[in-house]
């Protein structure tokens, strides 16, 4: 079946262009920084907010994690400059290297999967660099289909506490976390490679090395299977979700890490407990 670009490309945009509206994802005047992967999900968040963002009169800055993940990352970054360049918008980059002394692969067989301390580490080194550039918000590539993924993770392992991450915008629960939002939180990832292949975006395709050992890519196969057998069933374990889980925001405590400052909800954050065991194991 050939596909009418036009008419494609329209419907991605206003797909997104609805929930920036529906939850007010955006304010005037606001600094939004995108996390940009070079990933087609944040490749694609990136061409919408810098369409909008004179109409919706807010300014766009793009930051880039270099994991250090030799034969994967670096395709990612150099996708992720390419299209800022293309686009006319600031690349900031930052690096685990740099930061934290020492690069994803040096973790490898410490963890169960390497996308645990990823995760962490990548997510705190975000939220600084988004933080001191005075972000107002933090726009990811999370699509719909990595919002019910990342649901049923929490479900699976009984992390009741991660729920309030669902949803396309998460409330400032603390002064120096930039609230996140999802423009993409209604988009499937496979119109998301429909739309990078029809425009000949410049994206990195390919799948973390280290994604397979990972909770998600289980729980992702499955609910691929079942999209196929029973299409709509991702979008209607969205809309049950969001019905069903109306959680407190104000319910998560948070403060700061007694060690490195950043915000936490526990009184170590994640990173620090785990900066103490690689140090232990690696240096
Ligand atoms: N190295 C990184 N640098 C900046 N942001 C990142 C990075 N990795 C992930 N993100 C952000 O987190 C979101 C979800 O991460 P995920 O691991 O699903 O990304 P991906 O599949 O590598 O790339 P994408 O989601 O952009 O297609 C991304 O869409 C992006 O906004």
């Amino acid at each position: 079946m050939k596909i009418d670009g036009d008419a494609f490309n329209q419907r991605i945009i206003a797909g997104a262009r609805e929930v920036i509206d529906e939850y007010k994802l955006i304010d005037p005047n606001e600094l939004v920084v995108v996390a940009l992967s070079g990933g087609k999900d944040s490749v694609l968040t990136l061409h919408i907010l810098a369409d909008l963002m004179g109409e919706l009169e807010f300014d766009l800055v793009a930051v880039s994690i270099d994991e250090g993940v030799a034969g994967y990352r670096s395709e990612g970054v150099e996708a992720a400059r390419l299209n800022c360049e293309s686009l006319g918008i600031k690349l900031v980059e930052g690096s685990f290297k740099d930061e934290f002394g020492f690069k994803l692969d040096d973790l490898h067989g410490m963890y169960q999967s390497s996308c645990i301390p990823c995760g962490v580490f990548r997510r705190q080194l975000l939220n600084k660099i988004s933080h001191q550039l005075g972000a107002d918000k933090l726009a990811t590539g999370h699509n719909l289909d990595d919002e019910i993924q990342s649901f049923l993770m929490s479900l699976a392992k009984a992390e009741i506490r991660r729920f309030y991450k669902f949803g396309p915008k998460l409330d400032k629960i603390h002064p120096d976390m930039v609230p996140r939002i999802k423009p993409l939180w209604k988009t499937h990832e496979k119109d998301v490679g429909i739309w990078a292949v029809l425009n000949n975006i410049e994206v990195h395709f390919a799948e973390c090395p280290y994604s397979a050992t990972s909770l998600r890519s289980k729980i992702k196969g499955y609910l691929n299977q079942l999209e196929e057998k029973r299409p709509g069933t991702k979008l209607s374990m969205l809309k049950s979700f969001s019905k069903s889980f109306k959680f407190e925001k104000k319910d998560v405590q948070m403060g700061v890490c007694s060690l490195c400052g950043e915000p936490s909800s526990l009184d170590v954050c994640m990173a620090c407990e785990m900066m103490a065991e690689i140090n232990d194991r690696i240096k």
